[in-house]
């Protein structure tokens, strides 16, 4: 099947002589949630902005289910949601009326049950006749997507979608992402909370300086995450790796003192119990020892920093 994204050699300079995009090439898939890391200002919103045909791209094409996002503007938008990364709603306005003028927006017929059932997904049926302006951030946040969903998309792009939310309402956000790809929706979304990632993503793109640097599969970067490493404080510092030890993943600090031994989690095996046998019959005993996960954060900030 076709990919439902797909962009190609997509440019975007602003006014003021900024490239924010650098011929980026992407192409999502049908049902998958992407999830788009960056630092600030690395062209997340601009991508999406120019996706949702909010921002005109400078060069290259971009299509959603076939249609281009330029020449066959209504067709694309119609199938896209976009919730922002800022609170935008109307204060005064009843959360019920929000969400049924969005779906009129998009020239869709009146259709009360499939608002109810939204607003009960999001946990704001009992808030429908409240004026937004007197619920709290997370539910506002969620009035967002309500509006984003009112047209029935295809796509949702979410631009940090649990910004400033907490812990518990973040969590009840990840559900009901995960419960929106259930029902076939594409889902492309911004964060800043690796974690976020971590948690939801089928594939990651990394964008940085208005390029894509990585896109991969989550199971791949689980398998980066794997990655641990033993660090083995030495009794008496060591000029070199002994030679009964070149088997053995291991590199000697600086100063001697320690050594470091890394291993896959996912393996079957970690190598730790035949490295500590040939440790102790090489003589060479430690004082103490710590392991260390590295995580997509790691990851991601060794990215960035390899990339700056
Ligand atoms: N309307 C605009 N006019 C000029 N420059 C802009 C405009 N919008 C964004 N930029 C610039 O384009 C670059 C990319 O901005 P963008 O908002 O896409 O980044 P981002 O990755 O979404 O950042 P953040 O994580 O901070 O939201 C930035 O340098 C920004 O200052």
């Amino acid at each position: 099947m076709p990919p439902i994204i797909s962009v190609e050699n997509l440019s975007k300079t602003y006014a003021t002589g900024l490239p924010a995009l650098k011929s980026i090439d992407l192409s999502i898939d049908r049902g998958e949630i992407f999830a788009l890391l960056g630092p600030n200002g690395a062209g997340k919103t601009t991508l999406i902005s120019i996706l949702c045909g909010i921002v005109t791209p400078s060069e290259g094409r971009a299509s959603i289910d076939g249609h281009d996002i330029v020449r066959d503007y209504r067709a694309a938008r119609a199938l896209v949601g976009l919730v922002p990364q800022e609170l935008t709603t109307d204060h005064f306005e009843s959360v019920w009326s929000t969400t049924s003028f969005s779906r009129g927006l998009f020239g869709k017929p009146k259709d009360p049950a499939k608002i109810e059932r939204i607003l009960r997904d999001l946990s704001l049926w009992e808030k429908k006749d409240a004026q937004i302006r007197t619920l709290s951030g997370g539910m506002k946040r969620r009035v967002l997507i309500a509006k984003a969903l009112a047209h029935e998309p295809r796509v949702l792009f979410l631009d940090e979608p649990t910004a400033g939310v907490d812990v518990g309402l973040r969590r009840d956000m990840w559900a009901l992402v995960r419960g929106l790809r259930e029902t076939g929706v594409t889902i492309i979304l911004t964060t800043h909370y690796i974690e976020e990632a971590e948690e939801m993503a089928d594939r990651v793109g990394v964008i940085l300086g208005g390029e894509i640097i990585l896109t991969e599969d989550k199971a791949a970067l689980m398998a980066k995450l794997g990655q641990k490493q033993l660090t083995l404080q030495l009794a008496e510092p060591l000029g070199a790796v002994p030679p009964a030890l070149a088997g053995h993943q291991l590199e000697l600090a600086d100063d001697g003192c320690s050594l470091v031994y890394t291993y896959d989690t996912q393996g079957d095996r970690t190598g730790i119990t035949g490295l500590l046998t040939d440790l102790a019959a090489a003589g060479i005993h430690f004082k103490d020892l710590q392991t260390k996960q590295s995580s997509l954060e790691d990851i991601f900030v060794g990215l960035v920093g390899a990339n700056r």
